[in-house]
């Protein structure tokens, strides 16, 4: 299936300059939907992945569907203030502005096999502060993993400790 079709280019969202690569028609399509849950899922089932750690907002869409596909419990990576109890931060810069993202101190064991998601790697900052969050928990990340991953920018180079896996290339 080509995923492509489902996703929508808007220009210069949310700023200026930006193209914004809108999954949003995908999402609406349950055939699309499956398909793509499917081909994240697949390299990681049989992997001992413990936990999926995806981020929010759209990482969530994808994350909890693909902890279960693959049989893992799941970790919300939240914007800032929305955790209830001791947490973990770090703050990034993003293709547009900065952002802040959390962890709950005790989402995992030392040692836990923790596969990332997030719905799109533009360059990188907020993947990257994502497994820094989680490494300082002692967790082991066994890949990052995207819907969508935009080439022209340096995603790849801020990620190349860590394992790659994008389904949709632009
Ligand atoms: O690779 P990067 O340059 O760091 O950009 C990718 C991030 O940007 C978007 O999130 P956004 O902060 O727009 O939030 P949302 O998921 O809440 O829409 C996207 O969902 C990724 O999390
Ligand atoms: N160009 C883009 N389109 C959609 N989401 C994004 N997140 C960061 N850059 C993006």
């Amino acid at each position: 299936m080509d995923l492509k079709q489902y996703i929508r280019d808007i220009k210069d969202f949310p700023v200026q300059g930006i193209l914004f690569r809108d999954i949003t028609p995908l999402l609406g399509d349950k055939d699309a939907m499956s398909y793509a849950i499917d081909a994240i899922a697949e390299p990681y089932k049989n992997k001992n992945v413990d936990y999926v750690a995806a981020i929010e907002a759209r990482g969530f869409i994808f994350g909890a569907a693909i902890a279960r596909e693959i049989g893992a419990g799941f970790i919300p990576i939240r914007k800032p203030g929305k955790l209830p109890c001791r947490s973990e931060a770090m703050t990034y810069d993003l293709e547009y502005g900065s952002n802040t993202i959390e962890v709950h101190a005790d989402a995992v064991k030392p040692g836990s096999r923790v596969l990332m998601f997030d719905d799109l790697l533009a360059t990188g900052g907020t993947m990257k502060a994502a497994c820094s969050l989680m490494e300082r928990l002692g967790a082991e990340i066994v890949a990052t993993a995207f819907l969508v991953e935009l080439t022209d920018l340096p995603g790849r180079l801020m990620l190349q400790k860590y394992p790659i896996y994008s389904v949709i290339s632009y």
